[in-house]
């Protein structure tokens, strides 16, 4: 694992990046999944949501990254309106996906396949994409691994690689939906400090969706709470704990106290819902 410097690596900017401007979206005629989003994230921000089941934090996602349109307000990321997939978004999952018959490297390599100006610029600078691939693979500790197999990784070497993929056409915008939400403990708080460590080097925006209050706390600038469906946003919480964050963090009063908190606060909508 790569050794990190001991400062806040959050740009300072303080640039908008990805702006929601009341923004809803009704899939069909059931009524918004979710309603009146109005938020702005700064470059660089690691911004995470949390929510009851069914809140439309997936949903954010998507109209995030252009795969679906407002249905009212208007979204822009980097200043221009998003009317269709962006190109500028890395994006990991629960399941890692990665190709059965291609190797760690070539799964690692394959978005140069598609996304411009990687793809014409493959086959040319080929020795450099490997070098920046091979790179990736050993921050996140998959070094030896390269040649190897998905079939024949762990689920967390396997989302560790899923992860090198979703970075290595240097999206300006990561997109992490329940990324370490099918692994153990020990590998979920190991791949936190990954990721904390890929993201303090380059310094990309980041969208977590996740259900792990603990998650969220650790590694966010700031917490997104939203309501049950139609989604809104109900609470917006800054994280104050310094970078780098490490596991003693979490056994702090201050940790536990912000972690109770939003499970108070998503226990309460919860019961909303069932009244
Ligand atoms: N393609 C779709 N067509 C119709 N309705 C959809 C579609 N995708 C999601 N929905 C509905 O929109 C609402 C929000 O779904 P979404 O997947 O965004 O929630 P979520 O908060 O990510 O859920 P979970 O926490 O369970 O993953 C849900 O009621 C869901 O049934």
């Amino acid at each position: 694992m790569t050794a990190t410097a001991t400062t806040n690596a959050a740009p300072e900017t303080g640039r908008p990046f990805v702006a929601f401007d009341h923004v809803s979206l009704a899939y069909d005629d059931s009524g918004n999944a979710i309603e009146d989003i109005d938020l702005t994230i700064t470059e660089g921000e690691f911004v995470a949501f949390v929510g009851p089941s069914g809140c439309g934090k997936s949903t954010f996602m998507k109209l995030c990254t252009g795969l679906h349109q407002p249905t009212a307000g208007r979204i822009t990321v980097d200043g221009a309106p998003v009317n269709g997939p962006l190109k500028i978004t890395g994006m990991a999952f629960q399941n890692a996906t990665l190709l059965p018959w291609r190797t760690t490297l070539d799964n690692v390599m394959l978005p140069l396949e598609i996304v411009q100006p990687h793809r014409s610029r493959l086959r040319r600078h080929r020795k450099d994409y490997v070098e920046k691939a091979m790179g990736l693979l050993q921050t996140v500790g998959l070094d030896g691994y390269a040649d190897s197999y998905p079939w024949q990784l762990s689920g967390g070497m396997q989302q560790r690689a899923s992860i090198c993929r979703a970075l290595i056409h240097d999206p300006r915008l990561l997109m992490l939906d329940e990324p370490f939400g099918a692994l153990d403990a020990f590998t979920r708080e190991e791949l936190w400090s990954v990721l904390q460590d890929l993201w303090r080097q380059q310094r990309f925006t980041v969208v977590l969706v996740t259900h792990d209050l603990r998650e969220a706390a650790y590694l966010a600038d700031t917490i997104y709470v939203m309501s049950k469906r139609p989604g809104r946003i109900i609470e917006q919480r800054q994280v104050p704990f310094p970078r780098p964050r490490h596991l003693e963090l979490t056994y702090t009063s201050e940790f536990s106290d912000l972690v109770y908190d939003l499970r108070a606060r998503i226990g309460s909508i919860r019961e909303e819902n069932t009244q």
